[in-house]
């Protein structure tokens, strides 16, 4: 795992956006589409935020961006719990993007059940070829995404295993979301961990130390690379 070190979370997630617009150029100049797995949080939020001012945003075509959510809370579109709301305010707000490779998780007042909701997130996941890059923030508990620590969604790792899950009695409100699986997340060539703050110094000691197998920060990695970004505060239990 490489570590990223940053003195503050602005200053990692303005990094990691320059990081992102050269895997996005890379992939492009290549006559690819890039495939990015977005996360809730606040680490989501500020590289989102980082990315929507950089000053090399317009080097990457956004419409031809992929976009996935590495999980999604159950409720209404534009409710302020969703985490495609962060984008909405952000990225997609300072660019332009094709809808059409905006994928969104349905939204509780669409019609859909959440199991429903999750298949069809998981048909979807199915369906895209690449994932370049999976952005996660990293819990206070070592979760990622919408999966936690000990819960049964974290057995989902095999090549049969479902793509997305139905998440119930969450133990970070909402209650309700849908979550990639481990086994998606792993399919990424690059999986990002970011951890700002000292909330999260004993997670990512926890994973550092890679004592703890079941952690859920510690179980997830790209077939190319695994990151942690974090800043002093996040690393400074480790020992
Ligand atoms: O929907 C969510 O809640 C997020 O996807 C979740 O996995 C988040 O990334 C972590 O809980 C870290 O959140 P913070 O950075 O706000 O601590």
């Amino acid at each position: 795992m490489r570590i990223e070190e940053h003195g503050s979370l602005d200053e990692l997630a303005r990094a990691a956006a320059s990081e992102i617009i050269s895997v996005c150029r890379s992939r492009q100049t290549d006559g690819g589409v890039p495939c990015i797995v977005l996360t809730g949080g606040t680490g989501g939020e500020r590289v989102l935020s980082a990315l929507a001012s950089h000053d090399e945003l317009a080097q990457v075509d956004w419409a031809r961006v992929r976009f996935l959510w590495g999980d999604e809370r159950w409720a209404p579109a534009g409710h302020e719990d969703r985490n495609d709301l962060l984008a909405d305010r952000t990225l997609f707000a300072a660019t332009t993007v094709d809808q059409a490779l905006v994928h969104r998780v349905a939204a509780s007042d669409s019609g859909v059940g959440l199991d429903e909701a999750a298949a069809a997130y998981a048909e979807v996941v199915d369906g895209i070829g690449r994932i370049d890059l999976a952005l996660n923030g990293v819990g206070p508990d070592g979760h990622i995404a919408s999966l936690f620590p000990g819960r049964e969604e974290l057995e989902a790792v095999g090549a049969a295993a479902p793509a997305a899950l139905a998440i119930r009695h969450s133990p970070k409100p909402p209650p309700e979301r849908v979550t990639l699986t481990l086994a998606a997340l792993r399919r990424a060539d690059r999986v990002w961990l970011i951890a700002a703050g000292a909330g999260k110094a004993e997670a990512v000691e926890r994973v550092l130390g890679a004592r703890e197998p079941l952690l859920p920060a510690a179980r997830v990695s790209g077939t190319r690379e695994t990151v942690l970004w974090a800043d002093g505060e996040a690393l400074s239990a480790r020992s």
